[in-house]
């Protein structure tokens, strides 16, 4: 079963909120399946860690019971070398079971955080709108790690316990039946009594992820928008923000604490209570002269370390509703299914691609409807002007040319396709995007030109450097392509940022563009450099430009105008100039057009 399928087997049979015994094996399974022979292995050492720690009070009593029988000091000897020799094996061979349970552990979740990270980048926009980068890192990262030590930890403590106890509840029944059986029952309470608390435990620290995973994301929104916070003098705000959302943290932490601290107190008792147990019997069957001396401190021995292992028990039933919740958490995000799925796929046809909106109508939320009834067509080849106030549903249109969202009614074709047929990698393979915000990463000018693609040579780049006209541009950055970029909102202004996305879509030679023009003003120099650059971009393919100036759309075949999330004017902007009762003509008589536009 491959991780995807076992996720959908978990969203098929479980709410997000239940998760049980069959959901940990079906975890286990299909994490460690691939890892038979390294869990094997793992297997082998723990059981051997095992068999070790049982001998050892045995070789005690042996000890006890041959001195007793006044033995020769050889024989003395020769046990106590075989108790360390077993003592100091038990140790190396646990230690070896550890290292492999954390291998284990770690290459499984490894394979969780990788698609859980792969299902998130595939979810939609919505999604991505309603969970901060913040909140979906304490998820992926915190959440696999808590699973990590589930897989390690475990299973060296729990299962290992387990068989351990079992192991000593056999022996101990071997040298008196009601030592067994009464310890047995002792512990199978126990654990029944533990189980039930950890249940209820569960809720609050649930609640106390949630409130870090919120604190988190508040952390991600800020850092990312300082510049903002600073200029708009909203720090105050910031901070009582952050007050409350620790306050609500604290909080939440504490309660947790306190179901915790529950289970550990309880975990004491059960210690106490079976230590007090064990002196009562063993005083009575010693008195009766039913145990030896030697017995008597292999029973002694061994209930100590039944005791022990419970209390580890303890600790990983307190750790169980950490991984509880973590499950819950994982597997809410794979209940989230993108609203956008591929279709069975298409062929676009070669060149420059038409686009046809038909009745297409859009909301984001109910009942607000962002673009209504919007009809059109652009040939292939054709550049179109998109001009509205800002909240006309611009943007908006172009999400839907690009798929981030369907539309509620109508349909959007590209190259004669419906978009809802086409495999989401298709379509955007053959579409580029310049927007105003270019992503930039900290790294080279190459990787941030080829997205880290090595297979793009630097000739290439160049050449698409000096296609575009920017070559004078680029022969100012002091390394070149190995100029190194220190990320986003650093040492490249807006309008360099989008010389930038124009040479990365050159590149990539698509046959439809979209270009969101730059609102900021730019210097005379640089604006001049992206025209030119702009310009090149554009032969022979499609484009619709959102325009913010009046200048941009000089140099289109087409003009829409937007308005309130209608298509209020759409025509060559030949015809439109020419007639005075347009808006587009009216635009070009306002001496501030841009404030038409912003
Ligand atoms: N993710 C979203 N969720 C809910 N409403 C949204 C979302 N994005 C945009 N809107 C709303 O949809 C309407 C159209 O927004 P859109 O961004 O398409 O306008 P625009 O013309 O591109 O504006 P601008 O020029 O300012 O970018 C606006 O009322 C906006 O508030």
């Amino acid at each position: 079963m491959t991780l995807r399928q076992l996720l959908r087997s978990l969203r098929a049979r479980n709410s997000p909120e239940q998760v049980n015994w069959r959901q940990y094996m079906v975890l286990w399974r299909t994490y460690l399946g691939p890892q038979r022979l390294r869990v094997a292995l793992m297997a082998l050492f723990l059981l051997a860690s095992i068999a070790l720690q049982l001998l050892g009070p045995q070789l005690i009593r042996l000890f006890i019971d041959t001195f007793q029988q006044h033995a020769g000091q050889q024989v003395l000897a020769l046990i106590a070398l075989g108790y360390l020799g077993i003592a100091i094996g038990g140790r190396l061979v646990s230690a070896l079971a550890s290292y492999l349970c954390e291998d284990v552990g770690w290459r499984a979740t490894n394979r969780l955080r990788e698609d859980l990270a792969q299902h998130c980048l595939q979810l939609d926009r919505s999604f991505h709108g309603q969970h901060t980068p913040g909140e979906l890192l304490e998820r992926i990262d915190s959440d696999v790690d808590v699973l990590a030590n589930f897989f390690s930890q475990f299973v060296i403590q729990v299962i290992g316990s387990g068989i351990l106890m079992l192991g000593i509840l056999i022996l101990m029944g071997r040298e008196n039946l009601w030592f067994g059986l009464i310890l047995g029952a002792y512990i199978v309470l126990s654990i029944f009594v533990f189980a039930r608390i950890q249940r209820l435990s569960r809720a609050p620290y649930k609640r106390h992820r949630q409130a870090q995973a919120a604190l988190s994301g508040f952390w991600g929104e800020v850092l990312q928008s300082l510049e903002d916070i600073a200029a708009s003098g909203a720090a105050r705000y910031i901070l009582l923000r952050y007050f409350s959302l620790q306050r609500q943290e604290n909080r939440a932490e504490l309660t947790s604490i306190y179901w915790w601290a529950g289970l550990e107190t309880v975990g004491i008792a059960i210690e106490l209570l079976s230590t007090l147990l064990m002196l009562v019997l063993c005083g009575y069957f010693f008195v009766r002269g039913a145990l030896t001396a030697g017995t008597l401190v292999l029973l002694l021995s061994y209930t100590a370390q039944l005791l022990d292992r419970t209390f580890d028990l303890t600790d990983q039933f307190g750790s169980l509703q950490e991984v509880t919740a973590s499950i819950e958490r994982i597997n809410e995000i794979y209940h989230t299914t993108s609203r956008v799925q591929d279709g069975p796929g298409v062929v676009f046809p070669a060149g420059a691609l038409a686009i046809a909106f038909e009745s297409v109508a859009f909301q984001y939320e109910p009942d607000r409807p962002v673009l209504h009834d919007i009809s059109f067509e652009v040939a292939p080849g054709e550049v179109v002007g998109l001009i509205g106030r800002s909240g006309s549903g611009k943007s908006t249109l172009i999400r839907l040319l690009l798929r981030f969202y369907d539309p509620e009614t109508g349909s959007v074709r590209v190259g004669g396709n419906d978009l809802r047929q086409a495999k989401l990698d298709e379509l955007r393979g053959r579409v580029g995007l310049v927007t105003q915000e270019v992503q930039l990463f900290r790294a080279s000018l190459r990787a941030n030109l080829t997205f880290f693609d090595d297979a793009i040579a630097d000739q290439r780049i160049l050449a698409a450097i000096e296609e575009l006209g920017i070559m004078p541009w680029y022969t100012r950055l002091p390394r070149g392509l190995d100029t190194e970029l220190a990320g986003n909102g650093s040492d490249f202004s807006a309008g360099e940022s989008q010389l930038l996305a124009c040479i990365r879509v050159f590149l990539k030679d698509p046959q439809l563009i979209i270009l969101d023009e730059a609102t900021s003003r730019l210097d005379p120099l640089t604006e001049q450099l992206i025209t030119q650059a702009i310009e090149k971009l554009l032969i022979g393919r499609t484009a619709i430009i959102i325009a913010h100036r009046l200048q941009t759309v000089e140099r289109v075949d087409r003009i829409m105008v937007l308005e309130a999330g209608h298509i209020v004017e759409y025509d060559q902007r030949s015809v439109l100039r020419n007639r005075p009762d347009s808006r587009y003509a009216q635009l070009l008589t306002m001496s501030h057009p841009e404030e038409m536009l912003a």
